[in-house]
């Protein structure tokens, strides 16, 4: 479980979050939405200690992450807005491969994710392609190709669908539906609501700073409906 207990934080003087206080189950699939600039991101980087909270605390299946920050992120897989941030090697094969070899698994386990995670992205045999020469989407596809072969506990994806095309979309959403059903907490945050009834537990909104909406998709889509958080996509 992810855990907020009373999270505030501030860009120097500039409150972003407000004694936000919210939980996320093992399994649970939840859709996080809100305007621009409503604090996202911003939260999400709490999940894994990129960012600490002014006050409050967030713990990871019941551990303080700002106390044991290597727990929080061997337990939670991140996947960035901008995917030029999480990359640490030169070709797609290699970079996937990065985190499940830092767990010192054995080659052909490693093997094995690898190729289940090019396979979830759309990405099967270009494990030898340099990452410099891919395009945005397929940058964008390694990105979550990396954090799907951690196979966290816990899964935080911000805005992953920027740049893919629908069958990649379809393909990392139906991923991320069987990884929660097999027991991971999967947060996204995303302005793609299209799909959210169909495969959302919860969606949670955030509107200055805090929680505006949280409940079951097809009540929470009425209750923004009536705030002014923008969704963009709803169907
Ligand atoms: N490094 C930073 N320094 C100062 N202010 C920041 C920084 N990062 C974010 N902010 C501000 O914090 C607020 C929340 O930003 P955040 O990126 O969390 O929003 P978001 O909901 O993820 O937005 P979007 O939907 O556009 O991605 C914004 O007003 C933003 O300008």
């Amino acid at each position: 479980m992810i855990e907020f207990r009373s999270v505030s934080y501030a860009f120097d003087d500039v409150s972003v979050i407000e004694d936000l206080s919210l939980s996320i189950d093992d399994g649970e699939f939840v859709f996080l939405a809100g305007a621009n600039g409503s604090g996202k991101t911003t939260l999400l980087r709490h999940c894994n200690g990129l960012l600490t909270p002014d006050s409050g605390r967030v713990l990871v299946d019941g551990t303080p992450v700002a106390e044991d920050l290597i727990a929080a992120r061997s337990r939670v897989g991140m996947v960035f807005q901008h995917p030029r941030d999480q990359f640490v090697a030169a070709t797609v094969g290699a970079d996937v491969a990065f985190g499940p070899e830092n767990l010192g698994l054995a080659r052909d386990e490693i093997d094995r994710r690898v190729a289940a995670a090019l396979d979830a992205v759309n990405l099967t045999g270009r494990e030898d392609d340099r990452i410099d020469a891919l395009s945005g989407g397929e940058q964008a596809r390694v990105a979550i190709a990396g954090a799907l072969a951690m196979d966290p506990s816990h899964l935080v994806l911000d805005e992953p669908f920027t740049g893919l095309d629908e069958p990649a979309r379809r393909s990392v959403l139906s991923r991320l539906e069987s990884l929660s059903a097999d027991g991971t907490g999967v947060l996204l945050a995303t302005h793609d609501l299209r799909d959210v009834r169909a495969l959302a537990d919860r969606v949670i909104a955030v509107r200055d700073g805090r929680v505006a909406v949280d409940g079951p998709p097809a009540r929470a889509l009425d209750e923004l409906e009536g705030l002014d958080v923008r969704v963009p996509n709803r169907c």
